[in-house]
């Protein structure tokens, strides 16, 4: 039984059993002093600020990309977080998604409806995946999230759709079709534009992570592959660039309303916009509106630093599977949100999240075991398997049909 099928036999017969939680699934860890740690009101300069340039301009010099990679090193060891400029793609882009965003948000529900995200096979043709989330229904660490979205994917390949699901037809999970808004009009046209601009700028993150972690040119390490299967495991700086090649990337709109519950310090948060998580895969490159004090990343001491937004910058994380592949050197930091704006104060955010390939298969690399000097912490599997067993726990209320 693989890694994928065991964890859903075991959520299966937990659900069977009248439980409604998903521990097995769940990247909040159960600790509660790990919530009750103060935020930090002080930070000696807050996250570091990396411009990414030389990795989107050919023309860059070694010594260039060796000084941005350095300080992706860094970054990636203290925070797992960094702020990223340098990236190119214009203001005016990036302030047309965040207002096309809250033109979305602000329509009725049963306008936002006609999108709606339904679970995989069952009448409604859902795929458990793609289209709009209604306020609560995305569950993080066992909590409802006070927020509203609409997740895109990458096209699932035609040829690789599976046909039936064992209980009468209908569609799998995440072997849909993106569902767009009819309104606002503009907005899939220029969001299709975006998600072009931001693969590239992804693209770039893993080729300076991979140079980062010193794990030489292609061709010119001791373990120099003859066969093309050997080519995409090489571990060469280029390692995570072909592995996201057709990288199963996820765009998330995301609407957050005020918090309605005060919050007393030293009393446990009952309630998140988003609650604690790492992210999946290998880079969220965050865009937000310009609402502070919401984002809140943890430092390795347990407390929470606000990452507030600087204007044209991505707020840049690295996810579990650079975690994987770095063998814990990098951490895939946890991070929530909090926004507990006044009345009508409507935070909008749209992560990008640059992925594997669905079926990249991810283990840790042999030099990073080496130099972690630990054993290897995961036996390795795709991609796709951990992302379908965090889609499933994202949606733990919904009924399944498609087991
Ligand atoms: O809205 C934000 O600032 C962060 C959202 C986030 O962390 C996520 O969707 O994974
Ligand atoms: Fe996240």
């Amino acid at each position: 039984m693989s890694e994928v099928e065991a964890t859903l036999k075991a959520y299966r017969t937990r659900l069977a059993n009248g439980g409604n939680s998903s521990p097995f699934l769940n990247p909040t860890p159960a600790t509660h002093n790990r919530y009750n740690k103060p935020i930090a009101t002080a930070h000696d300069q807050g996250l570091p600020i990396i411009d990414i340039s030389a990795f989107l301009d050919p023309e860059a010099s070694g010594e260039a990309r060796k000084v941005t990679a350095q300080a992706i090193y860094a970054a990636c060891v203290n925070y797992g977080f960094f702020y990223l400029t340098g990236h190119g793609i214009p203001l005016d882009m990036l302030d047309e998604v965040i207002s096309l965003a809250r033109e979305f948000f602000a329509l009725p529900l049963e306008e936002k409806n006609k999108i709606k995200r339904y679970d995989a096979g069952g009448p409604e043709g859902g795929d458990g995946a793609r289209g709009y989330q209604g306020l609560g229904e995305n569950v993080t660490g066992g909590l409802q999230d006070m927020q509203e979205a609409i997740d895109f994917y990458a096209p699932w390949p035609q040829g690789k759709k599976e046909s039936g699901n064992g209980k009468g037809g209908g569609v799998k999970t995440l072997q849909g079709e993106s569902l767009w808004p009819e309104r606002p009009r503009e907005l899939r046209d220029v969001y299709e534009g975006y998600i072009e601009r931001v693969k590239e700028v992804g693209k770039a993150c893993v080729h300076a992570m991979g140079v980062a972690l010193d794990l030489g040119v292609p061709g010119s390490t001791s373990s120099s592959p003859s066969t093309t299967e050997e080519t995409n495991d090489a571990e060469d700086d280029q390692i995570f660039v072909r592995n996201c090649d057709d990288s199963f990337w996820v765009m998330r709109m995301i609407g957050y309303p005020p918090l309605t519950t005060p919050h007393t310090p030293g009393i446990d948060i009952s309630q998140y916009s988003c609650g604690a998580h790492t992210d999946y895969g290998c880079v969220t490159l965050l865009h937000t509106d310009s609402t502070p004090g919401a984002l809140q990343v943890q430092l390795k001491d347990g407390t929470w630093l606000p990452a507030d937004p600087i204007r044209g910058a991505f707020v840049v994380n690295i996810g579990d599977m650079i975690e994987r592949w770095t063998n814990g050197l990098w951490k895939s930091t946890l991070h929530r949100v909090i926004h507990r704006g006044r009345e009508g104060e409507y935070r909008v955010s749209v992560p990008f999240f640059y992925e594997p390939n669905f079926d990249a298969v991810v283990q840790p690399l042999r030099t990073c075991v080496q130099r972690s000097g630990r054993a290897e912490m995961h036996a390795g599997s795709t991609y796709g398997e951990h992302l379908l067993t965090k889609v499933f726990s994202n949606f733990y209320y919904s009924k399944r049909t498609d087991w």
